[in-house]
């Protein structure tokens, strides 16, 4: 497709709750430093299909998974795979911005402290470092013992994709990241994404296709737990191949 390299991918990811199969046989690659969205209405697996890069639905008893999802080759369903050293490679923005109930700087400095780093000095570095990549530096910089909670929506998001990034993750998988925030603060997430790209390679979920078309490389689109389409998004939006695509983009259903 092109010549970047492929970071993370799936192969013949089939996924279960319960009895009820959620995704089929999903063959995706994740390309690196590049956006890659999945789209698709309501029900059709993108978000389950997101916590498979991460192995978040381990936490749901009744899941079952079979297929390969590779992170640069290696599989993160093996047996030898540590799933909090994977999490920090693999980071997640939730579609709620969910800060915790402490300081801007304990919200940053959580993570790194819970890897081993405890100097002062190095917290303070991350500290700036992350909320500056994030955008958010010049706003908080003179209030970095506040509350977070007392943030905006939008600020709280920045906030959560620099606690995100203070642990120098590979990937940011972000489910729905802008869809409890204003148009502005959408905009200011989105330009924010497209800087990340730089040094991230960055998976989203979205509902909103402009947004999709905005910001992504490469979209994914998912119907009924498949995947119906995969390609550059020019291409997904401009000429899909598919019929389902097509009805999809062009608002026919969904
Ligand atoms: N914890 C769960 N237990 C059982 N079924 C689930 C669970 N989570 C999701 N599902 C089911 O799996 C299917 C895919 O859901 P998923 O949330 O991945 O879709 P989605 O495309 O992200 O939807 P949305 O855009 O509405 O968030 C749906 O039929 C949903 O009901």
């Amino acid at each position: 497709m092109d010549n970047t390299n492929i970071k993370m991918e799936t192969k013949n990811l089939n996924l279960w709750y319960g009895d009820k199969q959620a995704l089929f046989n999903i063959n995706l690659p994740v390309h690196e430093n590049k956006i890659t969205a999945l789209i698709g209405p309501s029900g059709c697996g993108k978000s389950t299909f997101l916590r498979c890069l991460n192995r978040l639905n381990d936490l749901i008893t009744t899941v079952k998974i079979n297929g390969d999802v590779l992170l640069d080759g290696k599989n993160i369903y093996d047996n030898d795979v540590d799933v909090y050293d994977l999490r920090k490679r693999v980071g997640m923005v939730f579609q709620k911005p969910n800060p915790f109930a402490m300081s801007i700087y304990d919200n940053i400095a959580f993570g790194p402290r819970i890897h081993g780093i405890k100097d002062k000095k190095t917290l303070d570095k991350i500290v700036e470092w992350s909320l500056k990549k994030a955008a958010l530096w010049d706003e908080v910089k003179d209030e970095l013992n506040k509350n977070a909670l007392s943030l905006s929506g939008g600020q709280q998001q920045r906030l959560c994709i620099a606690r995100t990034i203070a642990v120098k993750p590979d990937v940011i998988l972000m489910d729905e990241p802008t869809s409890a925030l204003d148009p502005i603060s959408t905009l200011k997430i989105e330009d924010l994404m497209a800087e990340l790209a730089k040094d991230y390679t960055i998976v989203v979920v979205t509902h909103n296709m402009q947004q999709a078309s905005r910001v992504s490389d490469y979209t994914g689109f998912f119907l009924m737990g498949k995947l119906i389409e995969f390609n550059k998004t020019e291409k997904i939006f401009l000429e899909p191949s598919k019929k389902e695509t097509e009805d999809y983009i062009s608002g026919r259903f969904g």
